[in-house]
């Protein structure tokens, strides 16, 4: 898949997904899957954008669902062959007709297009998929609105699955994005304490802008190297050991004995155990850990590729 991250002059016709796409859930993969088996001659293109500036947009508390990197992985694994997403601030100031005359129709080549049932697009998000579809049909561009995909009666949407993790619910989070809720931070120094409690920790701190999990521990999956482990997850600011308020992913490898520090560890966060807790001492909290860490591995064992 080749990426863009500016507006390209494509050469090649091509077939567009429309969408911001934050989480990629199955009513994305559902206009994106549309996009991509249309007509073969067409080359498959996904258009998106990159809230680069929160200040600058409607939409100061936007928290994202998705890393950029899992992002680019599963929309490759979809079978899109063009990611086009520019920064926000570029695009935000076109309004909507020259957005399709001068960028749907010239610079990324559209012959067909597709979109969520409420897709807007231009200044002020003053096009809408009306005008989508007229234009296309003046410029012999083929125009599919996809309608909303249901879960439970309710349309999936990223707001709904915002608010699943935000309450633990990850089995409902899962169930509405078609994979698990996976994190990718990078992998940073904590204070070496986990090693001397018996349980080394790989920390990810959640970087600002990203939705933040409920508080607590979870049974998870970590990919080190291609290969598939059990973690014990900890999403908080560890109220034991006191002193940080920067919420991140801290994960105790079931199993690894190594550096990590460097690493790549997508962490897919499967089933919310307990909430994080103050214990009265570190020894106290030592032994609930050894608890998690047997009622995790009970749980995922059969799970693990
Ligand atoms: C499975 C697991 C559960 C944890 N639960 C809590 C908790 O309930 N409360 C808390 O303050 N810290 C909790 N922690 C975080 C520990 O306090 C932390 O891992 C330890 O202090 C090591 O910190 P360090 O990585 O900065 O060395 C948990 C960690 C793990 C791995
Ligand atoms: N099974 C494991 N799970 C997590 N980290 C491990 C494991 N085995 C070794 N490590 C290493 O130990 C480091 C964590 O040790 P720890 O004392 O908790 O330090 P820190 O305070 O930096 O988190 C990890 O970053 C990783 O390099």
């Amino acid at each position: 898949m080749r990426i863009y991250d500016q507006i390209p002059s494509l050469r090649q016709n091509t077939s567009v997904a429309l969408g911001l796409f934050d989480g990629l859930h199955r009513g994305h993969q559902q206009v994106i899957s549309k996009a991509v088996s249309y007509d073969e001659s067409l080359t498959p293109a996904v258009f998106s954008f990159d809230y680069d500036n929160p200040a600058l947009i409607s939409k100061p508390d936007f928290k994202t669902l998705l890393s950029p990197t899992l992002k680019i992985e599963l929309l490759e694994s979809f079978g899109a062959k063009l990611f086009i997403h520019p920064p926000f601030s570029s695009i935000k100031n076109l309004p909507a007709s020259r957005f399709l005359r001068e960028i749907l129709w010239g610079a990324l080549g559209a012959k067909a297009v597709f979109c969520g049932y409420d897709y807007r697009f231009g200044q002020n998000a003053e096009g809408d998929t009306e005008m989508l579809k007229t234009f296309c049909a003046s410029h012999a561009i083929h125009c599919e609105v996809v309608p909303a995909l249901t879960e439970d009666g309710i349309p999936i949407s990223s707001t709904r699955i915002r608010e699943c993790i935000h309450e633990g619910k990850m089995e409902w989070a899962q169930k509405m994005l078609g994979h698990p809720y996976t994190i990718d931070f990078p992998v940073s120094e904590g204070r070496r304490l986990g090693r001397c409690l018996g349980f080394p920790t790989i920390n990810q701190p959640y970087p600002e802008g990203n939705i933040l999990p409920r508080f607590g521990v979870y049974a998870a999956l970590a990919q080190i190297d291609g290969k598939q482990y059990i973690g014990v997850t900890n999403v908080g600011v560890k109220p034991t050991v006191g002193a940080n308020n920067i919420p991140a992913a801290e994960t105790y490898v079931v199993g690894y004995e190594g550096d990590l520090y460097g690493k790549r560890v997508p962490l897919s966060l499967i089933h919310f155990i307990r909430p994080e807790q103050k214990f009265s001492s570190v020894e106290e909290m030592k032994v609930q850990i050894t608890r998690d860490t047997q009622e995790v591995t009970r749980m995922l064992q059969n799970m693990l590729r």
